[in-house]
């Protein structure tokens, strides 16, 4: 079975999924974004405007004149501060969501647009990793940059004020801001350094878990609970290193900026008591001065903001990892009508660096069954994936009744080509719906029908609620998944069906009756099995003997039969040889 994916075609079009752009800074609700940084700048000038407010009233105090005015507009602002937090707090809250739940979707899109490839790349687990919780943190990143953006407005607003206050008193400030500003800048480059680190590393347990889940039965079966505990928990020493550097970091700039922040305080304080000796300031002026210097110096806003947008940024380099996949492409042509004549022209596909299928020619006349045939690992099931575009070939070309499969629409090619697996995927629907999967409409006489051919109709109808069970609530057996999955193909109905393995798991009469069912009615068009046994190559119009990924010989069964090296591909029992169900995952 083939678990491996095709690389990029080459003359991919777009997909309405598949615009691997990074997303836009502002994400997807601009005007709420716009309205948040506005509510966040508002909350700084108002937070700006109180010292001075204060000063003033100071002033007008100390010299027993009337204040009224001035101390009310103090409560307003402090009033408005208040106000302004809550709708930033709402408002931000709205944006991260939004954000996070159109970053789901996105990614979940591109990755079922990308396919096969996308999980071989990056690994089921690592994906479900970024898709919840990097997708949770990425989703944080426009609200992180207007608050970073107001966090920045503020020291800024500050050294003006100082200025208007007196020259001096922002000179004080300004000479000291460099190294405040450097500071920052190493704060933000090895924060976002660390938490990179720190989500791989929780990605590359989040795949070993999956792995591990996805193999209970056989890690019970092999008793070795506690070495895959260790194996999936192996890389904490590092996720716990990049956490305490994480740390470290904090740690420092936190430090130094305690360091740094109150002499500026002081010399500015101090500058201003020399100003008011002189009589070139007032009191209240001496007061809003000594609050303008804590805004100005307010590194640890800043290096909080800095943090939080580090590893949204971070997560959003992960996630954009995942969008600049190219989709698979599909053109703009339909199929023009036939019989579902299906034809591999010098059909080339690597894996791993070397050619599974090697210029592979095959013809299968409409309405005709072909067996394919070969040793484990011969290329069988990479040839049923290249022949329904599951996979696209390297070189050469597949055509469905004379049309490249790569020119045809994605809706057009799907409604050709039904596929059945050795394993199909039940996706949590109820049976109907799992039957009637990618059908617009799916009849129940349709589905009942399929069910019937698939001999599943009994089983299903065994069930407590029949056709409405839920997945989850079915049990079933291998064979009986097995029938579900070719009762799904079977309803499908296109012109080309494809079966990989399809029937490997079914005792051999059920196996003798669908494969007499599919091969003799003539309703299911044109058919490609792969096929390990020799019972089932038999029936087929044609068998396809694949070895190390080349055609040896087509001919009828029978015929090839006569030759020793075929008749080994079935080994004693009438089954490939070398097979190893027990490895194959769900398809
Ligand atoms: N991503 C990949 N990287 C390297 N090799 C790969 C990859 N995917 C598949 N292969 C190899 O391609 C070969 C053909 O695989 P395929 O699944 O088509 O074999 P098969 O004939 O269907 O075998 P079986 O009968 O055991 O299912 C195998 O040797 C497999 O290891």
């Amino acid at each position: 079975m083939t678990t491996s994916t095709a690389p990029p075609a080459p003359h991919n079009r777009p997909s309405p999924h598949s615009s691997p752009a990074p997303h836009g800074r502002l994400g997807p609700a601009p005007a709420r974004w716009l309205a948040l940084c506005l509510l966040s700048t508002a909350s700084t000038g108002a937070s700006l405007l109180l010292p001075t407010a204060l000063g003033r009233t100071l002033d007008l105090l100390l010299a027993r004149e009337p204040a009224t005015r001035w101390v009310l507009s103090c409560a307003a602002l402090v009033l408005l501060l208040a106000l302004l937090d809550a709708a930033e707090t709402v408002l931000g809250g709205t944006v991260t969501a939004r954000t996070t739940s159109w970053l789901r979707r996105r990614l979940t899109g591109h990755v079922l647009a990308v396919g096969p490839r996308a999980t071989a790349r990056f690994g089921p687990g690592d994906l479900v990793a970024r898709l919840v919780g990097n997708a949770a943190q990425a989703g944080t990143a426009p609200a992180a940059r207007a608050a970073l953006l107001a966090a920045l407005a503020g020291p800024v607003g500050a050294v003006v004020a100082l200025g208007l206050i007196s020259p001096w008193l922002a000179a004080v400030f300004l000479a000291g801001a460099p190294v405040l500003a450097l500071l920052l800048r190493a704060f933000a480059r090895d924060t976002r350094e660390c938490v990179t680190r720190y989500q791989e590393v929780q990605g590359r347990i989040a795949q070993a878990l999956s792995e591990a889940v996805g193999g209970h039965r056989t890690i019970r079966a092999a008793g070795t609970e506690d070495r895959e505990t260790a194996r999936v928990l192996r890389p904490l020493p590092e996720l716990s290193a990049a956490g305490h550097r994480m740390w470290r970091v904090q740690g420092r700039a936190a430090g130094q900026s305690v360091a740094i922040a109150p002499l500026l305080q002081l010399g500015v304080v101090a500058v201003a008591g020399v100003l008011l000796a002189r009589h070139r300031v007032t009191v209240g002026e001496v007061l809003a001065a000594s609050r303008y210097a804590l805004l100005a110096t307010g590194v640890g806003v800043l290096v909080g903001q800095l943090a939080g947008l580090a590893r949204a940024r971070a997560a959003t380099g992960r996630l954009d990892e995942v969008l600049a996949e190219p989709p698979v492409g599909y053109g703009t042509r339909r199929l023009p009508p036939g019989p579902g004549r299906l034809e591999l022209r010098g059909v080339t596909a690597l894996r791993g660096g070397r050619a599974v299928l090697d210029g592979v020619d095959l013809v299968v006349p409409g309405g005709t069954t072909l067996a394919v045939v070969g040793r484990s690992g011969a290329g069988k099931s990479l040839l049923a994936a290249v022949a329904g575009r599951l996979a696209d070939p390297d070189s050469g070309e597949v055509l469905l009744d004379g049309v490249p499969l790569r020119e045809l629409t994605h809706d057009e090619v799907r409604g050709a080509i039904g596929y059945a697996f050795e394993r199909p995927a039940l996706l949590g629907g109820t049976l109907e719906e799992e039957i009637g999967l990618g059908l617009p409409s799916p009849s129940p006489a349709r589905v009942r029908r399929a069910a019937r051919t698939a001999r599943a109709d009994d089983f299903v109808r065994r069930l407590p609620h029949g056709y409405d069970t839920l997945v989850a609530d079915a049990p079933r057996s291998g064979g009986e998944s097995q029938r579900l999955g070719l009762a799904r193909a079977f309803a499908h109905g296109g012109r080309l069906l494809v079966l990989d393995d399809a029937l490997s798991s079914l005792d051999t009469v059920t196996e003798a009756r669908i494969a007499e069912a599919l091969v003799g009615d003539g309703t299911h068009g044109t058919r490609l099995l792969v096929a390990h046994r020799a019972a089932t190559a038999a029936r087929a119009d044609a068998v396809a003997w694949l070895d190390g990924g080349r055609v040896r010989a087509v001919g009828p069964h029978a015929e090839l039969w006569r030759t020793a090296e075929y008749r080994a591909v079935f080994g004693e029992g009438g089954e490939a040889a070398d097979r190893d169900a027990s490895n194959r995952g769900p398809t």
